[in-house]
C-alpha cells in the first residue's frame, strides 16, 4: 500500500437533495492515489448516494467531483468508468445459471466492446482465456470456474464480483460493503483478497465492519448525516470522541 502527492478522487462542497432532504451534504473528500480509504457512518449516513454520486449513478444537486484532476461532474457511468474508475454493488447480481468463467468472459467482452453476439466465438474466447484464468486465480476461484454460480457459496460469489471489477483493470476501485453478510472466515479471505487486488491501484470501500475498516484503511472518513463527521487514520479516527458517540461507539468501545 503506497501513497503518493496524486490526488485520485475529490470532491467539493458534493451535495445531493433528495427532495429537501440532504442525503449528501457539502462533502469535501480527498482520496489519494495508491490509498486505501474507508467510508463509515451509521445507517442512512450517506455512504451509498456518495459512492453512487463518484461514479455517476447519481448526478449532483451541486459541488464538483475530479478523477485524477479530471472533471467528471454531471457525467454518466460509463464515462466516469472510462478514467479508470469501477465499483462492486451492495446487492450481488449474478447469473445463476452461467459459471463463474463465463461471467468474467462476458465482463471482459463489455470492456472491450466486442459485444454480445462473438459470445463464443472461439478466437475471442482463446484470446481472453489467459486473462480470464488469470482473474479467476487472484480471486480463488480457478478451482470452481466451470461451476454454475448458483452452486457456489455467497462468499465464493462476493469474490467473483471482485473479478468482475478486476476486470475492469480499474485504477480506482470502489467497493460497497465487500464482507456484507459474511461469516469470519468468508471476512478475514475478503480482507486478504482486497489487499491483494489493492496492490498498485486506489480503493475506496464502504463497510461496516470495523475490523474489516481496521485491517483495509490507511484513512478513514465518517460520515454522519450527509456530512463529513471526522477523517484520518484509522487510529485516530476510531479514538476521536465526536466518533465514537455518533457511531464507532456501538461497535468498538461496547
Ligand atoms: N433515491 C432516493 N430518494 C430519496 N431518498 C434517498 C434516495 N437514496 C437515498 N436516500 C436517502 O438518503 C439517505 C442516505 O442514504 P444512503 O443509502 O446513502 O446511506 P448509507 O450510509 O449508505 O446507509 P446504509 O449503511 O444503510 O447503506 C437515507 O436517509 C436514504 O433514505
Amino acid at each position: 500500500m503506497t501513497t503518493n502527492g496524486r490526488v485520485a478522487l475529490r470532491t467539493q462542497a458534493l451535495t445531493k437533495v433528495f427532495r429537501g432532504f440532504r442525503a449528501v451534504d457539502s462533502v469535501d473528500l480527498v482520496v489519494r492515489e495508491g490509498g486505501v480509504h474507508a467510508l463509515v457512518g451509521p445507517n442512512g449516513a450517506g455512504k451509498t448516494t456518495l459512492f453512487n454520486l463518484l461514479t455517476g449513478f447519481v448526478s449532483p444537486t451541486s459541488g464538483a467531483i475530479t478523477v485524477f484532476d479530471e472533471d467528471v461532474t454531471g457525467q454518466q457511468p460509463e464515462q466516469v468508468a472510462r478514467r479508470g474508475v469501477a465499483r462492486s454493488f451492495q446487492i450481488t447480481s449474478l447469473f445463476e445459471t452461467l459459471t463463474s468463467r463465463e461471467h468474467v468472459e462476458l465482463a471482459l467482452q463489455g470492456l472491450t466492446r466486442q459485444g454480445f453476439r462473438f459470445w463464443r466465438s472461439e478466437k475471442l474466447l482463446g484470446g481472453n482465456r489467459a486473462r480470464v484464468d488469470e482473474l479467476l486465480t487472484q480471486v480463488g476461484l480457478m478451482a470452481l470456474a466451470d461451476r454454475q454460480v448458483g452452486l457456489l457459496a455467497y462468499g465464493q460469489k462476493r469474490a467473483l464480483e471482485l473479478a468482475l471489477v478486476l476486470a475492469l483493470d480499474p485504477r480506482v476501485m470502489l467497493l460497497d460493503e465487500p464482507t456484507a453478510g459474511m461469516g469470519i472466515e468468508d471476512v478475514d479471505r475478503t480482507i486478504e483478497l482486497v489487499r491483494r487486488i489493492a496492490a498498485g491501484r486506489t480503493v475506496v470501500f464502504v463497510d461496516h465492519n470495523m475490523h474489516v475498516v481496521g485491517s483495509l484503511a490507511d484513512r478513514v472518513t465518517v460520515l454522519q448525516q450527509g456530512r463529513i463527521l471526522a477523517e484520518g487514520p484509522y487510529e485516530e479516527v476510531r479514538n476521536d470522541e465526536r466518533v465514537i458517540t455518533a457511531y464507532l461507539g456501538e461497535a468498538d468501545h461496547a
